[in-house]
């Protein structure tokens, strides 16, 4: 911390331009295995906000890990890393008003506490997308778990590396038994809860 920081009062706050915008922010964050069907529900939900005139930004491994995040492994300090900068990151789309999705692993139940804790308990809403390993190594969508198995990759989540399911997400989706189109109206109802569209 430099002490020598002192921030700027500027004049538009956070609560005008959720009232430019006529909803409130929210950030909702995708947690699950690779494969697990993140990216796919989250692509899905955005299209469907977009629809309603929501004000959404997708934040996933393709525009944060090969940008922002271009310097960090899959060491558990690197991970913790990434999510934090996730995070804050969020954290100036929530004050710019926006409903932010983000798609990411994020296997450590403390990084996640910590997520919460910089964007605010209130503007935030996990969904757990709890696809059985066996289910996303079928799809192996990328090839990883064949790599990771074959020993190619050392600490791929669920093979050889730690995922920590949440305790008390608030919308859990195990994707054999839900449809994307069903995950999207479960999220859905959720959101609409929470961002209270001002019009
Ligand atoms: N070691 C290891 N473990 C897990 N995942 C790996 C690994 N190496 C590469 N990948 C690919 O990178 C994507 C995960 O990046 P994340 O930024 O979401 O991971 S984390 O939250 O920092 O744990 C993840 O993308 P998704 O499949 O979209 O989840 C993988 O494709
Ligand atoms: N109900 C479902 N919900 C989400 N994805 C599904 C579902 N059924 C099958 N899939 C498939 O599973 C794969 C999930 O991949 P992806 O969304 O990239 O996962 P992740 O982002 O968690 O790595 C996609 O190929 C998708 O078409």
């Amino acid at each position: 911390m430099n002490d020598n920081i002192i921030p700027h009062n500027f004049s538009i706050t956070q609560e005008q331009r959720s009232d430019l915008k006529k909803h409130q922010p929210l950030l909702v964050w995708f947690t699950g295995l690779s494969g697990s069907g993140k990216s796919t529900i989250a692509n899905a939900l955005e299209i469907k906000l977009f629809e309603q005139g929501i004000h959404t930004y997708l934040l996933d491994g393709d525009n944060v890990r090969k940008g922002l995040n271009n310097n960090l492994s899959f060491s558990v300090e690197d991970r913790t890393e990434n999510i934090r900068r996730i995070a804050e990151v969020a954290n100036l789309m929530i004050d710019a008003g926006l409903v932010v999705l983000a798609s990411f692993v994020s296997p450590y139940r403390e990084d996640r506490e910590n997520v919460k804790r910089i964007v605010g308990y209130e503007n935030f809403l996990e969904v757990f997308v709890n696809t059985p390993i066996e289910e996303c190594e079928r799809r192996d969508v990328k090839g990883l778990y064949e790599k990771a198995r074959a020993g190619e990759i050392k600490n791929f989540t669920g093979v050889n590396a730690p995922y920590e399911a949440p305790m008390a997400p608030d919308v859990e989706i195990d994707t054999t038994m839900v449809s994307v189109e069903e995950a999207v109206a479960l999220i859905m109802t959720q959101i609409e809860q929470r961002i209270k569209n001002k019009e």
